[in-house]
């Protein structure tokens, strides 16, 4: 039986915890310092629940990041200082430069490897193949309900409850769309890694009020033709900036870890 440590306990966790593949047991858990007892008795014994990667003495056959960007810049050196595997999925984090460094010097270093998920959506294969050969553009378009970007910046820069048509409110590059919404917009950083990078990528982010779905555009042309993929996803029940595929792109990750065909 393989094992996994997961980072963070919220809500794409928790939906990753119940879709485990049977071959990988949840061993470690990190979670902040003053939940650690709360979520230690809520998973019984079978779990170890810690707050710093130093405590875990094992190796995980893999580590999962399901907590933001603020961990991954607190976690992500001591994970792949350790030559352990990290699946990302708050991929905005890379959009520091900074930090982005630091984390390809700790894998550098200690022979860890960063997964980049694909999370909320679809295309990255096919984007990332293009690049090898040549990409002239690439935009992104992040569209949701008021709900959805309600607690991020989206607050001040349109009245999110007197909206009444779908309207633009930020347009901009990958970079600063990844962090100005680090709980909304990692994908448009992922989408740059995959493809022209984080300052040639154009972001608009929507605000539609007659939606419930989190819907994705991503528009690619260059020497391999023309890329065109729409997704509109369902969000999780318990967090509607979250969609419901980013838990399952978690999931694939857990998959890949332990089936020999790996797709
Ligand atoms: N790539 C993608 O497509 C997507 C990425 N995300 C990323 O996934 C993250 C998690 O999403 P949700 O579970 O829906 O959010 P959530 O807010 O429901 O849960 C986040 C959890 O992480 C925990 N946490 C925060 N800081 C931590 C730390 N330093 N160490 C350990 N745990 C920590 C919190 O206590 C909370 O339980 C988002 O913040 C976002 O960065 C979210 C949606 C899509
Ligand atoms: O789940 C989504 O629709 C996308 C998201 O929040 C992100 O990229 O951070």
């Amino acid at each position: 039986m393989k094992q996994l440590m997961m980072i963070g306990f919220g809500a794409m966790a928790r939906e990753v915890l119940a879709l485990l593949p049977a071959e990988l047991s949840l061993k470690w858990l990190l979670v902040p310092a003053a939940r650690v007892a709360e979520v230690q008795a809520e998973l019984g014994p079978a779990v170890t629940v810690l707050s710093r990667v130093e405590d875990c003495a094992a190796t995980p056959d893999l580590v999962v990041e399901c907590a933001g960007q603020t961990a991954v810049r607190e976690h992500g050196s001591a994970v792949l200082a350790r030559g352990w595997t990290l699946g990302l999925i708050s991929v905005g984090a890379l959009a520091d430069e900074a930090l982005a460094r630091d984390l390809r010097l700790a894998a550098g270093q200690g022979g860890g490897r960063i997964l980049a998920l694909a999370g909320a959506i679809a295309g990255i294969d096919g984007l990332a193949a293009a690049r090898e050969g040549g990409l002239e553009s690439v935009t992104y378009q992040g569209r949701k309900s008021p709900q959805s970007w309600r607690g991020s910046p989206a607050e001040t820069l349109v009245d999110l409850d007197g909206v009444t048509a779908p309207t633009v409110f930020f347009s901009g590059t990958a970079r600063e769309a990844a962090r100005l919404f680090p709980a909304n917009a990692n994908v448009a950083a992922t989408i740059a890694l995959a493809g022209l990078g984080m300052d040639e990528t154009r972001v608009e982010l929507v605000v539609d009020p007659d939606s419930r779905r989190n819907q994705h555009r991503i528009r690619a042309s260059g020497r391999f033709g023309e890329l065109d993929i729409a997704l509109s996803g369902l969000p999780l029940a318990a967090n509607p900036k979250t969609s419901t595929l980013a838990a399952l792109s978690v999931v694939r990750a857990c998959r890949q870890c332990t089936d020999p065909l790996v797709i």
